[in-house]
């Protein structure tokens, strides 16, 4: 067992997230980005200029977003770079879009070589998930429905477009698509309900 920031912790992979360690954004490229990657990144940067578009920070804890200590994020759970969800998230607010630039490392591997249909769930939850935050608030996901079509080879650059398409009441129906980077081909699609915070 080690102490660190106050907290016992086994001398595992498990660690906690300790607020005084740096804030790191995640959500700016690293060495571990592919080319795909960071043209995409830098065609939504110049998209940003004019402020339809915002680059969402993204820190390995949601306590980094909000008041209050918080756990490792799932998807930033990992010490390296590029081994399992790298990724980065911009919103358009007036079209109540977030799209996110996924590439999935080796870490997320299902059928050899392709990435595990649950990390394509958790990248859809989290972008549709983080539009529906920016749109309208805290939400919790009450339905995720998902088709899957073409495998998603590990290591390459995915455009993830969420919509929030109605909102009723506590209610927020969204869309996503996953394609590959250059649009040729639909990964998957889905849709998905999110309840508002009953506060
Ligand atoms: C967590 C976000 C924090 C904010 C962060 C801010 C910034 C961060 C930046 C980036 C964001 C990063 C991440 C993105 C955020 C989220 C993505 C991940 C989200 C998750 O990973 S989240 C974990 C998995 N998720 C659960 O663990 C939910 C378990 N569940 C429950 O906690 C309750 O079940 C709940 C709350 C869903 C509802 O409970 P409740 O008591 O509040 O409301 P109630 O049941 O009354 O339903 C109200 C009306 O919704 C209808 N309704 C409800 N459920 C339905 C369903 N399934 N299908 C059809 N309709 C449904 C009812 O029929 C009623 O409709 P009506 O009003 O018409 O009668």
């Amino acid at each position: 067992m080690i102490r660190r920031c106050g907290r016992l912790l086994h001398k595992t992979k498990v660690r906690s997230h300790c607020p005084t360690e740096e804030l790191r954004d995640f959500g700016l490229p690293n060495a571990t980005w592919n080319k795909n990657l960071k043209d995409l990144y830098n065609k939504f940067l110049e998209l940003s200029k004019n402020g339809s578009w915002k680059r969402i920070p993204s820190h390995n804890t949601i306590a980094h977003h909000l008041q209050g200590i918080g756990k490792r994020m799932f998807l930033r759970n990992l010490d390296s770079d590029g081994l399992g969800f790298e990724y980065c998230m911009f919103y358009n607010k007036d079209e109540r879009r977030m799209v996110c630039l996924f590439q999935p490392g080796p870490y997320l591997e299902g059928p050899p070589g392709y990435a595990h249909g649950g990390c394509i769930a958790t990248i859809i939850d989290s972008t549709a998930g983080a539009g529906a935050v920016y749109t309208c608030g805290s939400v919790m996901t009450a339905n995720l429905n998902i088709t899957y079509f073409k495998p998603v080879p590990l290591g390459c650059t995915l455009f993830v477009d969420s919509h929030v398409d109605k909102i009723e009441g506590r209610k927020v129906y969204s869309s996503c698509h996953i394609q590959s980077y250059d649009g040729v081909i639909l990964h998957a699609e889905a849709s998905a309900l999110f309840i508002k915070a009953n506060h």
